[in-house]
């Protein structure tokens, strides 16, 4: 197999007296989606928190391609190429659905190079803009006001913001939470064709959509893994249905 793109070994975080996460080790790798899963409380978040870098863990180390970046920003992670996306959206209503993509860029390039040209504009920001819609099956919608879109659509812009900078790795947050059968099925779609471009950790409490798209699953619970397999191996496992997926 070849080398984790991202691999996280041994992350603890506690809060006061409550130990958040407790020797947490998963590794990514090319090609899959790894989906963390795990109930209300498990400590999703705070891992999450731990890898994108807001929060900073009490021990353990988070590698990516090859690099240590536990002690890096959140801004330097993402620049080395994590991306990800949020639980809340960030979009601005207003704007079209390319702008909203090209700003996310923006924010990654940093604004020193444009000041001379307007922002929709600039090459370097719309054709990078454009791909990433382009992935996400979004192109006949990228003149559209964020504002008259389905909350699936949303989240699809907010994965094209994060896939526009193009990351190496991809966390998603929770991206199914509010859509219907429907919209989640056609995310689910979506995401099947990413993974070979860009590996995804995925936090997900829809386990449909876990089952179908994880190639490897982690349960989290009480802040440590409880057990790590694919969708099969998990389904079966006695401890996972009696902490989480019950009977
Ligand atoms: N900043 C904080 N200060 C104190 N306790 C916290 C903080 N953040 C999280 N916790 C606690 O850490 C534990 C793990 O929370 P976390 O939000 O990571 O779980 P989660 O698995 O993401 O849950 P959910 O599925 O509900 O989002 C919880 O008991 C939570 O109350």
């Amino acid at each position: 197999m070849s080398d984790a793109v991202l691999k996280l070994a041994n992350l603890n975080k506690r809060f006061g007296a409550l130990q958040a996460t407790r020797d947490v080790s998963l590794d990514l790798y090319p090609g899959e989606i790894h989906a963390l899963i795990g109930p209300n409380g498990a400590g999703k978040s705070t891992l999450i928190g731990q890898i994108a870098g807001n929060l900073k863990p009490d021990a353990g180390s988070i590698v990516l391609a090859g690099r240590d970046i536990t002690s890096l920003s959140v801004a330097q992670r993402a620049r080395l190429g994590l991306g990800r996306s949020f639980q809340v959206s960030s979009l601005a209503e207003p704007l079209t659905v390319k702008r909203n993509v090209m700003i996310a860029v923006q924010a990654l390039q940093g604004h020193s190079f444009r000041f001379w040209k307007p922002v929709h504009r600039d090459e370097r920001l719309l054709v990078p803009a454009m791909e990433a819609l382009e992935r996400m099956a979004l192109t006949q919608r990228a003149d559209t006001p964020v504002a008259e879109l389905s909350h699936g659509e949303r989240r699809q812009v907010e994965v094209a913001c994060a896939l526009a900078l193009k990351p190496r790795a991809l966390l998603l947050d929770e991206p199914m939470a509010g859509l219907g059968p429907e919209g989640s099925a056609h995310l689910t779609e979506l995401l099947e064709a990413l993974k070979h471009e860009v590996p995804i950790l995925l936090i997900e409490h829809d386990m449909d959509a876990v089952f179908r798209l994880a190639d490897r699953i982690s349960v989290l619970v009480a802040g440590g893994v409880i057990a790590h397999g694919d969708s099969a191996a998990i389904r079966a496992n006695p401890q996972v249905r009696e902490a989480y997926l019950g009977d």
